[in-house]
């Protein structure tokens, strides 16, 4: 059995767009239906992808704004991240662009490992964000897409397993070969 790998991942989005409600169904299986501003939390876990284990670090951000700068503490070290908007929210959508854009502006590279989410499908007759504008995002940004909801555990796990192959993916591995690279 290959020894456990080391991902520390962000997750990061606009206020209340339900970071730590996904974050906390992933680790914990459960939802809590009350508001609770974060302003820095860690999760850990180990999971198994592809015959490979898994240290999962999970940075749950503080919610930004287009006008925040992007906190220099989750540029270095983290090999994906989580964006997240909410699908009842056109401004959380713009926020997640503009978070994007600044990621790649201040790692300096053209692509990083991101899932982009959509996050409270089950509030449907709220929505204001459509899936296909979803993916088309994504498409423009390489990232893979899913939406999700945190209160019916809807594809939350898919979100970071798909995230952990994407990081294998850029570190030029294509699943559960060795990593020897230095990334
Ligand atoms: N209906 C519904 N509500 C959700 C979902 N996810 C989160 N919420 C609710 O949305 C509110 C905000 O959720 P949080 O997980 O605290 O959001 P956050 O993005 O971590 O917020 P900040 O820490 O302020 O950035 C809470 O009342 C959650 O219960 C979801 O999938 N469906």
């Amino acid at each position: 059995m290959p020894a456990a790998k080391q991902r520390k991942i962000a997750v990061m989005g606009y206020r209340s767009v339900g970071k730590s409600s996904l974050s906390i169904q992933f680790i914990e299986g459960q939802f809590v239906d009350s508001y609770d501003p974060t302003i820095e939390n860690t999760f850990t876990k180990t999971v198994r992808v592809n015959s490979q284990d898994y240290e999962i670090r999970l940075m749950d951000t503080a919610g930004l704004d287009e006008y925040s700068m992007f906190p220099s503490q989750y540029v270095i070290d983290i090999h994906g991240y989580v964006l997240v908007y909410s699908i009842t929210s056109v401004k959380s959508f713009d926020v997640v662009k503009s978070i994007y854009n600044k990621l790649l502006d201040i790692t300096g590279k053209v692509q990083v490992p991101v899932v982009l989410v959509g996050n409270k499908t089950d509030l449907h007759l709220e929505r204001q964000v459509s899936t296909s504008d979803g993916k088309k995002l994504a498409k423009d940004w390489n990232a893979i897409f899913l939406e999700t909801s945190a209160k019916e555990n809807l594809s939350v796990s898919d979100v970071f397993h798909l995230l952990l192959s994407e990081i294998e993916k850029a570190n030029g591995n294509s699943g559960d070969k060795p990593n020897c690279s230095i990334s």
